[in-house]
């Protein structure tokens, strides 16, 4: 096959599989001349695993500033006379919610809805995609207070069948039914006080997609490292096998929703460094382009975020997953404006 076919079907491979190849290009593009943007491409192309190996190539580019890619032996000059098609470098539409999880009793949440519902214009200017997730029970009332608002009503759980002797547990059937579009599955809290395992949120998130609403899964690592280096490789070992699990029931065509939350950055005074969460969310990212899944998959962050915190974290990530920081109506309304700005 020719450089140039090969070249080619590299670039193909970077922007056509997702947004990780779209925005690799683009870093690319962007940062190197005509010869290096070739030769990366086409470096990637050569590595075993695609996606993974073009990222790390293209980290690695940037880190030295461009001038080490001469190992590519066999691009030479054949391949810098080449000129390729132009690149897409749309991003994908920022998104940012919030679960309530138990804190609010049942009229807390609805003055709290009525306060979401509020923001929905400003979300919509910002070009940032919000949802809201309340407890079951105050799902009926806070649809109706969000019918006539761009906000998306999400919901805590549920179960994996759709009807059937599962006392105590709610149909993904009467989710939908509610008005809910997205539904949070496999939550760190769930994990550790209910025991839920990756096999369990995987059929949760089929049945989710099966009823016609968005998965949001949470992921997120146990394990912290003081070393830096260390703790991304540890971070990504132990969301992969929450990932392939669920990704693994989903249709191809599927959307879905990665919530990273470290386990241990949940209920803390600040977010994770943002070293370390662009550096796993690009790893996770592509994990995901690995697959090669036609689904619009968008990786959120979760784990004491707030408002300063999107700005840091936007080199890895689409969007917030906010906790205890949003319960002031007024820290979502900063966190939508600098989603805005960014
Ligand atoms: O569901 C949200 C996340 O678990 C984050 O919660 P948090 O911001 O209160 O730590």
């Amino acid at each position: 096959m020719s450089y140039y076919k090969r070249s080619q079907m590299a670039e193909y491979r970077l922007w056509s599989a997702n947004s990780l190849g779209e925005k690799c290009a683009h870093i690319v593009r962007a940062k190197f001349p005509s010869s290096q943007k070739l030769k990366a491409i086409l470096f990637a192309s050569t590595q075993p695993r695609g996606g993974v190996a073009a990222l790390a190539i293209i980290l690695a580019l940037l880190r030295n500033g461009g001038t080490h890619l001469t190992s590519t032996r066999r691009t030479a000059s054949y391949v810098d006379a080449v000129a390729m098609p132009p690149i897409p470098t749309q991003r994908e539409q920022r998104i940012v919610g919030t679960s309530l999880k138990m804190y609010f009793d049942l009229p807390s949440t609805l003055r709290y809805i009525d306060a979401v519902a509020q923001l929905s214009s400003a979300a919509k200017q910002a070009n940032v995609d919000l949802f809201v997730i309340p407890d079951f029970v105050t799902l009926l009332p806070s649809a109706e207070k969000l019918k006539d608002t761009d906000i998306q009503l999400g919901a805590q759980d549920t179960y994996s069948e759709d009807k059937g002797a599962f006392t105590g547990e709610v149909s993904p059937v009467t989710l939908k039914q509610t008005g809910a579009s997205i539904v949070e599955i496999g939550h760190a809290e769930r994990r550790r006080l209910f025991g839920e395992t990756d096999a369990d949120v995987a059929k949760k998130a089929a049945a989710v997609a099966r009823n016609g609403m968005v998965p949001l899964v949470c992921i997120g690592e146990k394990s912290k490292s003081n070393i830096a280096s260390q703790a991304v490789g540890i971070a990504v070992r132990e969301c992969k096998p929450q990932i392939t699990a669920a990704l693994s029931q989903l249709p191809d065509e599927a959307d879905v929703i990665l919530a990273y939350e470290p386990v241990w950055a949940i209920g803390a005074s600040e977010p994770a460094g943002a070293d370390h969460v662009v550096a796993v969310t690009q790893n996770l990212r592509a994990l995901v382009a690995e697959t090669g899944r036609k689904g619009r998959t968008r990786i959120l962050y979760g784990g004491s975020a707030g408002p300063g915190t999107f700005q840091k974290l936007k080199d890895g990530v689409d969007g917030l997953f906010l906790g205890r920081f949003a319960h002031d109506v007024g820290n979502l309304e900063k966190v939508i404006e600098e989603m805005k700005e960014t």
